[in-house]
């Protein structure tokens, strides 16, 4: 095994991971809470006094749950029975086998900041399956669908763009071609700010025109690999046979709108025969308040579809027609919401593995999904991404993110510490956005 460095961790008090543990985490329980409170008239139309009862419950065991995270109690096994229980508690075992100090027992603000942060979403999915009726409630989802609403205005925008831009595509010379991909794929970047986990589930949405914005956001991507993309989508599309396919794998991040901007770009990689088909990756539970499930990628294709404005809905019927001919794929696993970092990927979901193994490009968008993918370590800026993933190299990928989380690699030397002195906040506070290859060149 190659050596890795140390966890990010809450034991760095005042750390990025510590104030979201201490501050953010709870603050979203809160919010949890109060939502499971603000439904209970609905709970009891549809379920009558059981419905009340199961919010009462619920609330109980998030209330709980709020309190051995704000009195730092031991991490304990999850109870109820579902698909993923035993690999949690295995890795519980495995995080508390890694202790030689303290009592032997992970903590949530001794243990690493990825493990106790997944839990935490994991332990809010619990309590809601542990109280039928309401078993199916995503408590989540009114963020997540007020964030889509509140966009509607960039939407449309957006929507727009796009049939314009399809509508002559095939006249677009080749330099043509790269620069609407780019642009999109920046659009796509920046819709990664968004996320509602940051904000501690307070509104996120976008307001502002970021069509007209790229230009002056461009000194805000620190990394950036969008000629790899393009040689290596370009190069697939001359060699290609007529019969063969072209895979690019989205695994998504945030619904509402950063969803939007991913459903654009995988609309114009299909439109453009960069690729032939689009895969999607969501989280089969709520997750991380904002991201995307099963039912947040039809509800939100169904809006944009009935979205009362030509090209918006235009879109929408677009996006429903793709997922019924199979050029879109929906894929659900439960590898993505367990704490594991993607190198550990083929020993705990190697049929997952050797799924992305068929991908000609993977996108990997969002800040958790580059923590899990560095292992949420404390590397020194200037080591290559390639190191940086330990071994998980299914496929070509690339990552898509905000800065949101103390963690960066692949820097020029320097560059990161000179960051650090002008602007401390420049890591976390989602103002700059990378596209980071790992592939053949
Ligand atoms: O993956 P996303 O949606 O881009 O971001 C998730 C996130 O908001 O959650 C954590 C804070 O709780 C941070 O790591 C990160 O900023
Ligand atoms: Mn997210």
């Amino acid at each position: 095994m190659a050596v890795v460095p140390a966890s990010l961790s809450g034991q760095d008090v005042g750390s990025f991971a510590y104030l979201t543990i201490k501050d953010r985490i709870p603050q979203i329980l809160t919010k949890v809470i109060d939502t499971l409170h603000r439904h209970k008239s609905e709970f009891f139309e549809k379920h009558g006094e059981e419905g009340v009862e199961a919010e009462k419950k619920a609330i109980s065991l998030l209330s709980k749950l709020r309190n051995e995270l704000q009195t730092d109690k031991p991490i304990i096994p999850l109870v109820e029975k579902f698909v993923d229980t035993d690999i949690w508690n295995q890795y519980l075992e495995y995080q508390q086998s890694l202790l030689n100090e303290s009592d032997g027992k992970s903590r949530w603000f001794y243990s690493p900041w990825l493990f106790v942060e997944c839990y935490m979403y994991r332990r809010i999915h619990e309590a809601i399956i542990q109280s039928p009726p309401i078993d199916y409630f995503d408590v989540f989802k009114e963020s997540k669908e007020q964030n889509f609403y509140e966009s509607r205005e960039s939407v449309i925008a957006l929507c727009t763009h796009l049939q314009q831009l399809i509508k002559t595509i095939e006249d677009l010379d080749e330099n043509q071609l790269k620069d609407e991909f780019f642009k999109l794929l920046q659009i796509s970047l920046w819709g990664n700010k968004c996320d509602l986990s940051l904000s501690g589930g307070e509104s996120s949405s976008q307001k502002t025109d970021v069509l007209n914005s790229l230009e002056d956001l461009k000194p805000f991507i620190l990394l950036n690999d969008m000629e790899h993309l393009w040689s290596l989508l370009s190069n697939c599309k001359k060699t290609r046979e007529k019969a063969s396919v072209t895979r690019v794998y989205i695994v998504l991040d945030n619904s509402g709108f950063e969803l939007v901007t991913d459903l654009i770009l995988a609309n114009f990689l299909l439109s453009s025969e960069l690729a032939t088909e689009v895969h999607f990756y969501g989280k089969t539970i709520p997750w991380f308040v904002s991201d995307t499930t099963i039912h947040d990628f039809n509800w939100l294709i169904e809006q944009v579809k009935h979205g009362n404005h030509k090209w918006m809905s235009k879109c929408g019927a677009d996006w429903e027609e793709y997922v019924k001919m199979g050029k879109w794929v929906y894929h659900d696993h439960i590898f993505w919401t367990l704490p594991h970092e993607y190198c550990a990927m083929p020993q705990v979901a190697p049929d997952l593995y050797a799924e992305l193994q068929k991908a000609h490009l993977i996108l990997f968008k969002g800040d958790l999904n580059y923590r899990k993918l560095t292992g949420d370590r404390k590397w020194e800026f200037s080591v290559p991404f390639h190191q940086a993933l330990n071994g998980f190299h299914p496929a070509p990928l690339c990552t898509i993110r905000t800065l949101k989380a103390e963690i960066q690699v692949g820097l020029k030397p320097g560059q990161g510490e000179q960051l650090m002195a002008s602007e401390p906040c420049w890591w976390t506070s989602g103002k700059y956005g990378i596209f980071q290859y790992d592939g053949p060149l």
